[in-house]
């Protein structure tokens, strides 16, 4: 860990003479020394390497899978087994490393014997180290893969960039903080995911005494720089690199602020880092901007959207793919598509009732709660239509004492980065003006940092002999929210869809669709922080 950082090392470390890559020129000691650290963190022991107090890229070994080699008295090889979670196969790393003195040689191959065969356990004992707190909650549930790809997508400026030219979205989080200065100032604040420190600096600029800006990603180096190039604001702020699940904070904080919000509000599973930073950091009573989220979900009908989906399967149905029949995968292909929520911005008018909400209390919410969100779901029909699916958007308030606000994602309104998403049925129902729909949305967070997505939605039968057996229509779909569709760039013909009668769309491979007929694509970048290429 950077001495910065916050977080206590549970290592043990050693000065080398010099480092160097196999095949490159050796990171010298002639400035600053070398050092060479076991450390027990993110649930694997490793053996890292580090200069100027930061660790060298890539110098980084896993105990588990490395060996090392003496090469001569003071000279090793290190060498291991890395997988790159972007490509399927495993290759070799290896670092030779240079001793200042036999001794030391000696005492780093046996630190290196008693390193590899501990047992990641708390209060584990070595000789030239403690193993604590090895696990944090974060690391507990979170996949390293998936967390590594996240930190690594949010440590980029043009990810960030997109959030802050997402501007109903900052340009709330101004106006919440700057219309409340009466929260802020003279408090201490702690940013909790700070990324490029925007939130930490509008909160110095609304008169916070000091400001803690927690990131983890590498973004906390760039956010040094931008509070370094601010100073007035930036001599009331203090970047810590970390996970806000492990950094230890020097005070607590009267006042939280974050943006956590992925798509359907808690994707990304961020929501419960700030949970958690909410039961490490906060005062009794502190206050937590944002500090309600709601879910708002209403059942919507989109024939095109149907059909666009369906026929991407239309492929899996030829039965002479340069003489291979592909048609056995139909199904599966079928059931991939639909198993993808659909991210855009749709017409509210595509809505056939009024939307329920499911209100989730930040300052009341435990961690856990979010493991698992079960929605009971009624709705009464506006029109009688088709429904395909639950199309699901979000809203958070930031409840100031001078100004109550509200950042909303609701269909109809301006469009944010995080869009909305439609959840669409493969079966769709039939609904008459005023039946009920009843059902269920059910979602369990998988340790991807996403959720899996139960849907099901039914409505009774109509028609003669319906009252007698109150026979329900149906139908149910899991999703992946990790696997969003991301729609944008496609065409988007609203209206069109609106006035087409159920009966019409029935057999989706006969629509031929004329693009000629359909609005031009809007030209967006794909959204990134509901998404982004690991987020998604
Ligand atoms: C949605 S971005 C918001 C960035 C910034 N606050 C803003 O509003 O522009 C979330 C940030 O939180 C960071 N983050 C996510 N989980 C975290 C955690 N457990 N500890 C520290 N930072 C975290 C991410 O790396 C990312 O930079």
């Amino acid at each position: 860990m950077e001495p910065s950082s916050g977080l206590k090392p549970k290592c043990s470390e050693f000065t080398l003479a010099a480092v160097s890559e196999l095949s490159s020129s050796p990171v010298s000691s002639s400035s600053t020394a070398v050092v060479a650290r076991f450390c027990a963190d993110r649930g694997v022991v490793e053996l890292r390497f580090c200069q100027d107090s930061k660790f060298i890229d890539g110098f980084d070994f896993n105990l588990g899978t490395s060996k090392l080699f003496k090469l001569g008295p003071v000279q090793s090889l290190c060498i291991s087994e890395s997988s790159d979670s972007n490509k399927e196969k495993s290759y070799s790393r290896g670092v030779t490393i240079q001793f200042r003195n036999e001794e030391e040689s000696r005492d780093f191959h046996s630190a290196f014997e008693q390193w590899q065969s501990v047992d990641i356990t708390q209060g584990t004992n070595l000789p030239n180290g403690t193993i604590s707190d090895v696990r944090s909650k974060f690391d507990n549930k979170i996949e390293p893969s998936s967390a590594k790809m996240y930190f690594h997508y949010y440590g980029q400026l043009l990810h960030q960039q997109n959030m802050l030219q997402d501007y109903v979205r900052t340009g709330t989080y101004y106006a919440a903080v700057i219309e409340n200065r009466v929260d802020f100032t003279g408090r201490v604040v702690v940013d909790v995911g700070a990324g490029s420190g925007i939130l930490s600096l509008f909160a110095a600029q609304a008169g916070a005494k000091h400001v803690y800006a927690v990131e983890a990603s590498e973004m906390a180096e760039y956010a040094r720089k931008l509070i370094a190039g601010n100073p007035t604001l930036g001599q009331r702020i203090t970047v810590i690199k970390g996970k806000v699940e492990e950094v230890e904070l020097p005070e607590k904080a009267d006042i939280l602020i974050s943006e956590p919000m992925g798509t359907l509000l808690v994707n990304e599973r961020m929501l419960e880092s700030y949970i958690i930073a909410r039961d490490r950091f906060l005062v009794p009573n502190g206050k937590m901007f944002p500090s309600v989220g709601r879910i708002h979900m209403a059942p919507f009908s989109d024939e095109y959207l149907f059909v666009e989906i369906a026929n991407k399967a239309l492929f899996w149905q030829q039965q002479n793919y340069y003489g291979v029949d592909l048609t056995p995968l139909y199904g599966s292909a079928f059931q991939g598509y639909f198993s993808q929520p659909v991210v855009d911005a749709f017409d509210p008018r595509l809505l056939v009732s009024p939307p329920m909400s499911h209100v989730i209390d930040f300052n009341e919410v435990k961690e856990e709660d979010l493991y698992e969100i079960d929605i009971p779901l009624k709705f009464i029909a506006s029109v009688g239509t088709r429904v395909h699916g639950l199309a699901c958007w979000f809203d958070v308030l930031f409840n100031g004492s001078s100004v109550q606000r509200w950042l909303t994602t609701a269909p109809g309104a301006p469009t944010t980065h995080w869009y909305q998403i439609r959840c669409v049925l493969s079966q769709p129902i039939y609904v008459m003006a005023g039946q009920e729909i009843t059902g269920r949305l059910h979602m369990i967070a998988h340790n991807a940092q996403s959720y899996t997505i139960y849907l099901t939605l039914s409505a009774k039968m109509w028609g003669p002999g319906a009252e007698q057996g109150g026979i329900l229509q149906t139908s149910s779909c899991k999703l992946d929210l990790k696997e969003p569709y991301y729609r944008m760039s496609q065409p988007q013909p609203y209206t069109m869809a609106q006035e087409q009668q159920p009966h019409q769309l029935l057999q989706v491979q006969d629509i031929p669709i004329h693009t000629e007929d359909l609005e031009e694509p809007e030209l967006l970048q794909q959204p990134l922080e509901n998404s982004g290429a690991q987020l998604q």
